[in-house]
């Protein structure tokens, strides 16, 4: 399905967490008020984290009804569940401990003290997947795009200065896998070198995603994946919601981005989505 691209430049990073998180706000708010439960993905890394801490804290938050939210995670380390390092762990401790989820919705990935091998830790969040979506009540019009994976309404995700997504890096066997919802990654050149990660091919079946990127180490990440790089060298480049997809970025990020994007009618305007 065509989504296009959405490109909001933020003139830092405290503005684009701030804004990114009045807009889950709002996007939650919608989808709760015409189906009742809102599905969204988390992500790990600097800014996913920011952004949650700013959702706890923004004013518009009890416009949502949290208790309605299902929470997943889009990659996860394999580490021992109470690891500070984990992406389910930071995400505890900026949002879902502030607010009233339920912890029935809350779903993170099964950690290196609950499963014997990131291989099964992998197997065993795609069944929980799997289930889910078996399961899952949607009104005529709102079904998952796959049958494997529940609706995900929102996917949020990070990229690194290699320019990798959830836990999809740059040449390696995750990135070119099809066929399955979620793959085990063993030797991640970022640490942990385990991790769990959802493939493109489930990202891909996001109705949005949106990737959210700070800071000059990023610029040539970004600048790549917006100019139409190959996924496979720049992972950022695959990821595409089936309704949108936006790329929700700060002026310091932005400084690679080509001149179309930047100005894409020729009028010296600044860009927009
Ligand atoms: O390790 C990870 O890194 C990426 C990007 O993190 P950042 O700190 O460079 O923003 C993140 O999206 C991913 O969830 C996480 O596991």
């Amino acid at each position: 399905m065509h989504s296009p691209n959405g490109v909001s430049i933020h003139p830092d990073v405290q503005a684009l967490t701030a804004a990114t998180a009045g807009r889950l706000i709002t996007k939650l708010v919608d989808v709760q008020s015409r189906r009742g439960t809102a599905t969204v993905v988390l992500t790990g890394g600097t800014v996913g984290i920011a952004v949650l801490d700013a959702v706890s804290t923004a004013p518009a938050r009890s416009a949502v009804d949290w208790s309605r939210v299902n929470f997943w995670w889009g990659d996860e380390r394999f580490l021992a569940a109470d690891s500070p390092d984990r992406n389910a762990t930071q995400a505890a401790e900026a949002l879902l401990s502030r607010l009233p989820v339920d912890p029935a919705r809350v779903h993170p990935v099964p950690a290196a003290d609950e499963v014997s091998s990131v291989e099964e830790a992998a197997l065993a969040y795609a069944r929980m997947l799997a289930n889910e979506a078996a399961h899952e009540e949607l009104a005529p019009g709102f079904e998952s795009n796959d049958p494997r994976l529940p609706r995900f309404d929102v996917l949020l995700l990070g990229v690194g200065p290699d320019a990798h997504i959830a836990s999809l890096f740059p040449e390696m066997a995750g990135v070119r896998t099809t066929g399955e919802t979620v793959v085990p990654v063993s030797n991640a050149p970022k640490p942990p070198a385990e991790r769990v990660s959802l493939t493109m091919e489930a990202i891909n079946t996001a109705e949005e995603v949106w990737l959210t990127v700070a800071g000059e180490d990023k610029a040539g990440a970004v600048g790549l994946a917006l100019a139409g790089a190959g996924l496979v060298q720049v992972p950022a480049a695959g990821a595409r919601g089936r309704t949108k997809t936006r790329w929700l970025i700060d002026q310091a990020a932005a400084s690679q981005l080509p001149d179309r994007l930047l100005d894409p009618e020729g009028t010296g305007a600044a860009a927009a989505d």
